[in-house]
């Protein structure tokens, strides 16, 4: 794949917090019409990162470019031309979505049919028509977040980065949300997005990078991945590969351990 296909590039990032390495010499691609997931534990570093690609953290060192642009520097171009999908719901409670699309559609110089059509059809698939005259404030966090999800894909971004999109969604707006980004990946765009569960990054992926306190610790295919967790042993799949990589393996169990001998003791 040649080097204009690649629409995110991550080379050696590092970021501190007084004594906290939340990013430690992190590099990763994402290519043209792929989706990409960032998979870890919590706090493992992916929503830091995100921050950084966003241009909203400075990085203590390494390059990042987004689709040939500097985050900090070409911030303005960057805004038009990705979309962000945030970990927390928050913003612009106080308008309904209709008031918050009238004012991303004035914005971003949204107009036309075909932009009416598209937002009816977002929010008819997400079922959102019946709260869209109510204020964000009073929806619940699902609902927040799937004005979030249609507020960042509407003007069609190339690079679309999510941190933790499906949290907080129904069974069936998660699928609703699944199909959404394979028709953005058909069409050409990129997809980042964040994670901490294994069956999401698998589910979605077309590429995982596996994050371990701040380090990337595997990067590859879900079949490259699957090949790994094979050479562990023939019972060894993807989400063995992902605990033993994250150090959770062996923790949990030790950890059930302690909790139970606790609890037990408790009653006696
Ligand atoms: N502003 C900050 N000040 C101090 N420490 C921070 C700050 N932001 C993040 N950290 C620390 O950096 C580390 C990485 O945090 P980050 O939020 O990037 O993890 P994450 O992988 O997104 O986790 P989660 O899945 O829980 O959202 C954590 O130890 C966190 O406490």
């Amino acid at each position: 794949m040649s080097e204009s296909n690649i629409m995110l590039k991550v080379e050696h990032i590092s970021k501190s917090f007084e004594n906290v390495h939340a990013v430690n010499d992190l590099s990763f691609n994402i290519k043209k019409g792929e989706i990409y997931g960032l998979l870890g534990p919590n706090g493992a570093g992916k929503t830091t990162t995100i921050k950084m690609i966003l241009g909203l953290l400075e990085p203590n060192e390494g390059n990042i470019d987004v689709l040939g642009l500097h985050p900090e520097r070409d911030e303005v171009e960057l805004k038009n031309r990705i979309g962000y999908v945030s970990e927390e719901p928050l913003i612009y409670k106080s308008l309904t979505p209709k008031e918050l699309f009238n004012f991303i559609a004035s914005i971003r110089k949204l107009q036309g049919e075909r932009v009416s059509e598209k937002l009816a059809q977002y929010l008819d698939s997400l079922g959102a028509v019946e709260y869209y005259e109510r204020l964000i404030s009073t929806l619940s966090r699902g609902n927040k977040q799937k004005i979030q999800i249609i507020a960042a894909i509407l003007h069609d971004p190339e690079l679309l980065i999510m941190d933790e999109p499906l949290a907080g969604l129904d069974a069936k707006s998660v699928k609703v949300v699944k199909e959404i980004l394979e028709l953005h990946t058909q069409r050409g765009g990129s997809v980042l997005f964040s994670t901490h569960i294994m069956e999401v990054a698998e589910d979605l992926c077309d590429r995982i990078g596996i994050v371990n306190q701040g380090k990337l610790v595997a990067d590859g295919t879900i079949d490259e991945l699957r090949e790994k967790a094979q050479k562990l042993g023939p019972d060894y799949d993807l989400e063995d590969i992902f605990l033993k990589l994250t150090d959770q393996d062996e923790s949990v169990n030790e950890i059930i351990e302690k909790l139970r001998a606790t609890m037990n003791g408790n009653h006696k």
